[in-house]
């Protein structure tokens, strides 16, 4: 059996043309163009390449981008100052800080700083908070993109088995969230979880978020499972150069699973494309129109 390949470029590709029709009604409807900033803080190559395709995309899609590139030796307090003129700036609707941030930043204290309404990462405790009792919030971009995929190929995910494996905040707490939401019976495993690959074995829905390369291999899935792969993971290749591989051992993963999102051109499209809609999301609601997407 060869598992099918789930297309998260595709899939992000239709998203992005749904948030740009939404856009030409909020401004036709409405008199209003969405505004997204983002804040990048240094010269991490990755993150370059990702502020850069959010900028593009969000221009693609008719919306307001502002970047803002800090030095790498900014000060909290500098980015902090940054943050809370974004918060009171109208034409701004959705507020990003790029991560990682330097060492001396306080990820934490520049989260919790962002406006709740314009934290189109979903990443404040109150929309953490308002997620977590089933409240309308601002959710996770990464999460959202799971789910979005997971039913490309389940239409309902009702009574599935999920298991999450990995528990950060900002993919393994919300998607466990979200897919409890879609009535799934969730688990959330980690790194340090007793028998990891027979927790994993149980799953219908397996989602692998540890940020370890291939750790999930594939006798650790369940003949037919959909393996949704976020991990993003840069290792060497034999020429010096480097290649992307997700946290599953995607050539075995693909003899074993009913369907999974490859790496790259899984999950990580999704991310972008599902906070074009937050930024939407957020406009509507801090102009009281009721959501479009
Ligand atoms: N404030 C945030 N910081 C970070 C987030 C986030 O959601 N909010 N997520 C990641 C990085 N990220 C977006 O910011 C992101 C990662 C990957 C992709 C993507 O499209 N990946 C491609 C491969 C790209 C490559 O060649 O490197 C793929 O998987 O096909 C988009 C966005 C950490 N920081």
């Amino acid at each position: 059996m060869t598992a099918r390949i789930i297309d998260g470029k595709a899939t992000a590709a239709a998203l992005r043309q749904d948030v740009a029709k939404a856009v030409e009604t909020l401004k036709a409807d409405h008199g209003v163009t969405p505004g997204l900033a983002v804040v990048l803080v240094g010269e991490d190559p990755a993150s370059a390449v990702y502020v850069r395709n959010k900028g593009k995309q969000t221009v693609e899609a008719g919306m307001n981008s502002y970047e803002h590139r800090l030095d790498a030796a900014t000060s909290e307090e500098e980015l902090l100052d940054l943050v809370r003129k974004l918060n009171a700036d109208p034409a701004v609707n959705g507020i990003l800080v790029q991560l990682p941030l330097p060492a001396q930043i306080d990820s934490a204290a520049v989260i919790a700083t962002i406006d709740p309404a314009k934290d189109v990462d979903g990443f404040h405790v109150i929309n953490a908070g308002r997620l977590a009792t089933g409240l309308p919030a601002l959710v996770p971009c990464t999460p959202v993109g799971c789910v979005i995929l997971a039913r490309q190929v389940h239409a309902d995910l009702t009574g599935m088995e999920a298991i999450v494996v990995g528990r950060s905040n900002i993919v393994g707490k919300p998607v466990a969230q979200l897919l409890l939401n879609e009535n799934c019976t969730v688990t959330i495993a980690h790194s340090r979880t007793r028998d990891l690959a027979g927790v994993c074995r149980r799953a219908d829905l397996l989602i692998a978020a540890v940020g370890r390369p291939e750790m999930i291999r594939g006798n650790w899935i369940k003949p037919g499972a959909t393996v949704i792969d976020v991990g993003i993971n840069r290792v060497p290749k034999d020429d010096g150069k480097t290649r992307l591989v997700g946290d599953v051992a995607y050539d075995e993963a693909l003899k074993v699973a009913g369907a999974i999102t490859p790496v790259p051109g899984g999950v990580g499209p999704m991310t972008i494309a599902c906070l074009l809609r937050n930024t939407v999301e957020a406009a509507c609601r801090q102009n009281g129109i009721e959501p479009i997407l």
